[in-house]
């Protein structure tokens, strides 16, 4: 029997290409979902990633998904739920889309997704099934200017808790609450230097680190219902 793949839900980029990749490397048949078409997907189906379009905007797209996913495997290793919209606050009209499209993003589609794609993970062959959640370390303080991403993002750090009550001991759920680990593509120095210095370890560390923590829950059959920190010793600043 072929491995079950592992699903990674925004994995056409930064954090979760780096995954997607350095899963491939470790021998998972990987599955990822990306919103917007663009050369670079070619790189990661020449390496046999399975890329399925999907936007979680709306409930209809979120429920297409798994829909194509479903006729995409039988079953599924694990699911690793990394898509995300950090959207900043809007002041104007826009503020209830914005905050329904990131509780869409954040909170709806992992728990639909969790919801119909239970099944795919209890048929895989292997004695380990896990979900991961992507949160952020700001569901600890709040954000002036991200409020309604950080709200999204704690939701999503309370659906591991349930999840993990509901699925063990069949599905281990756990969380990873990062802080900064890349940057994005127009932050400048002085950006850098300030998000830098607010951790303790006062460094920008790149993808390696989440993967070395999905590595370890993927490879931990006794831990469930937690969130991982990865993020520099924030706290101590
Ligand atoms: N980067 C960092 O330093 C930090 C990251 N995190 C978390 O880590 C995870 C990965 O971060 P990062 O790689 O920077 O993430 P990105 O900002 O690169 O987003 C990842 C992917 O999410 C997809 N996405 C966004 N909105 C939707 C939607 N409505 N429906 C479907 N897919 C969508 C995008 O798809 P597409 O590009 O195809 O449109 C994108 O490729 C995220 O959950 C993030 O919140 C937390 C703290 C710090
Ligand atoms: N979906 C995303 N979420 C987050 C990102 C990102 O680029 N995409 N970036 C951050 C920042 O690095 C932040 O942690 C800096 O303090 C947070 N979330």
């Amino acid at each position: 029997m072929s491995a079950s793949p592992i699903l990674i839900t925004g994995g056409a980029q930064r954090l979760g290409r780096h995954c997607a990749e350095r899963l491939v490397e470790d021998g998972h048949p990987v599955i990822i979902s990306y919103r917007r078409e663009r050369p670079e997907l070619a790189a990661l189906r020449e390496r046999g990633i399975v890329t399925l379009q999907a936007d979680f905007a709306t409930e209809a797209g979120i429920l297409d998904f798994i829909s194509r996913l479903k006729s995409a495997t039988p079953s599924l290793r694990a699911i690793v739920h990394n898509a995300s919209d950090w959207a900043p606050d809007s002041a104007d009209e826009q503020a209830g889309a914005t905050f329904e499209r990131l509780f869409r993003v954040h909170m709806q589609a992992p728990y639909l997704i969790n919801l119909h794609c239970r099944d795919l993970l209890e048929a895989c062959g292997e004695p380990q099934r896990d979900i991961v959640h992507v949160t952020d370390y700001v569901v600890q303080k709040g954000s002036r200017k991200h409020a309604a991403y950080a709200a999204t993002k704690a939701g999503l750090e309370s659906l591991t808790l349930s999840f993990a009550a509901m699925l063990a001991p069949t599905v281990q759920v756990n969380a990873i609450a990062p802080a900064l680990i890349m940057l994005g593509e127009g932050d400048g120095e002085a950006y850098a230097e300030q998000a830098r210095a607010k951790s303790a370890m006062g460094m920008v560390p790149g993808p390696g680190v989440i993967y070395q923590s999905l590595r370890y829950l993927l490879d931990n059959r006794y831990v469930t219902g937690i969130t991982l920190p990865v993020d520099g010793g924030r706290h101590l600043r």
